[in-house]
């Protein structure tokens, strides 16, 4: 027996398939219409993937054990790197330890610690190190000759040696965004705010200055740029009487000029404002800016920079918020984060 299909029949089918059709695509674009993407860009260290790290633990359930585990190994490598680096530093410049026999665990430590498990090495040698890190000559040296940046690391790495090396350590929030772990290529984070969908698209700091690169992007709600305010007296990898800092403003300036990004707010993290506090007592501004007339007050020294990267944009102006942060601060980092994205819904 055939079964009889009318052609009404035939045609109530055909208009329910289009209409789940025109629903999904209406879906489709509503979900477009309410998903954001931020571009996050500046130079590699600037503190693009510490801020991405504070929207997923703000914004979003933070890091599963498993991904505390992978830190676990992250923070135990930046252990390893610091103290290398303190001793190596220490050869170069003729500083001795006491005794032989701490001049010979000191060796040792360098040697071993340059293998590539250096965070299971570690452990191992948890004993010397908290040894050699108690060391007056080896605090001294840290506080004299090493840039401020790295010592202030340091200073919470070793501090911390007991519990990083103990068995049973699983890294806490603050740990995780202390660590550095460079990005390589492109991560992106999903999360909501205020009933949009935001994809916070966090790019390795090399990606950033090359301009062919940025055509990828050009369809995003804005561009979040982020400076190490502290790098004023990094040398500059290209030109040898520049800083770390002009080399931002110059990718900044290109940034904002990119015809694709041209409609996009841009919001601007002056970051590491306490690393830079702390290096202004001791490295005046002028080594980067010979027209800085101020004096080594923070306040001052801040605005003179905020002044000169506000000056890179001077027709893109009215699409540019300025953030003076810390990136590891997680209660100023939340307020001055939603602050940005409500700017970022008014302006798209
Ligand atoms: N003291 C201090 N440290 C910061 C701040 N922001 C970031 N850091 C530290 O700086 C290091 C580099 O930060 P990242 O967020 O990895 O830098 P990035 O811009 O993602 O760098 P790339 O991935 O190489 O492009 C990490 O050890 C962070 O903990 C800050 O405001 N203050
Ligand atoms: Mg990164």
């Amino acid at each position: 027996m055939g079964v009889n299909i009318s052609a009404h029949d035939m045609e109530q089918a055909a208009r329910r398939r289009s209409k789940t059709i025109d629903d999904s695509l209406e879906a489709e674009r509503l979900r477009q219409a309410r998903t954001v993407k931020v571009l996050m860009l500046g130079l590699s260290g600037a503190g693009k993937s510490t801020l991405a790290k504070q929207v997923r633990m703000i914004h979003e359930k933070g890091f599963a054990d498993k991904e505390k585990a992978l830190y676990r190994e992250v923070v135990r490598n930046n252990v390893a790197s610091a103290m290398v680096g303190v001793l190596t530093e220490m050869d170069a410049h003729g500083v001795l330890f006491g005794t032989e026999e701490l001049r010979q665990t000191a060796n040792s430590i360098k040697d071993r610690l340059r293998s590539s498990d250096s965070h299971k090495a570690i452990v191992d040698m948890r004993h010397s190190l908290a040894l050699l890190t108690s060391q007056k000559v080896l605090k001294d040296f840290m506080e004299t000759s090493i840039d401020v940046e790295t010592s202030q690391l340091n200073h919470y790495l070793f501090r911390s040696l007991d519990k990083i090396l103990s068995d049973s350590y699983a890294p806490s929030d603050y740990d995780i965004l202390r660590v550095r772990q460079k990005t390589t290529g492109l991560n992106e984070i999903l999360f909501h705010f205020k009933g949009f969908e935001f994809r916070l698209c966090d790019v390795d700091g090399h990606c950033s200055v090359k301009k062919k690169w940025l055509q990828n992007f050009e369809n995003v709600s804005a561009i979040l740029f982020t400076v190490a305010l502290s790098s004023y007296d990094v040398k500059s990898k290209d030109n040898d009487d520049q800083t770390e800092l002009h080399d931002a403003m110059k990718v900044f300036t290109t940034v904002c000029a990119y015809d694709g990004f041209r409609r996009a707010p841009i919001i601007l993290f002056l970051n590491k404002k306490d690393v830079f506090q702390q290096k202004l007592k001791k490295v005046p501004l002028t080594v980067a800016f010979s027209d800085y007339k101020g004096t080594s007050d923070y306040t001052e020294a801040c605005q003179f920079v905020q002044a000169k990267f506000e000056a890179c944009v001077s027709e893109a102006a009215d699409r540019l918020t300025v953030h003076v942060t810390n990136a590891t601060d997680t209660p100023s980092i939340r307020s001055v984060f939603d602050a940005s994205l409500a700017v970022v819904l008014e302006q798209t």
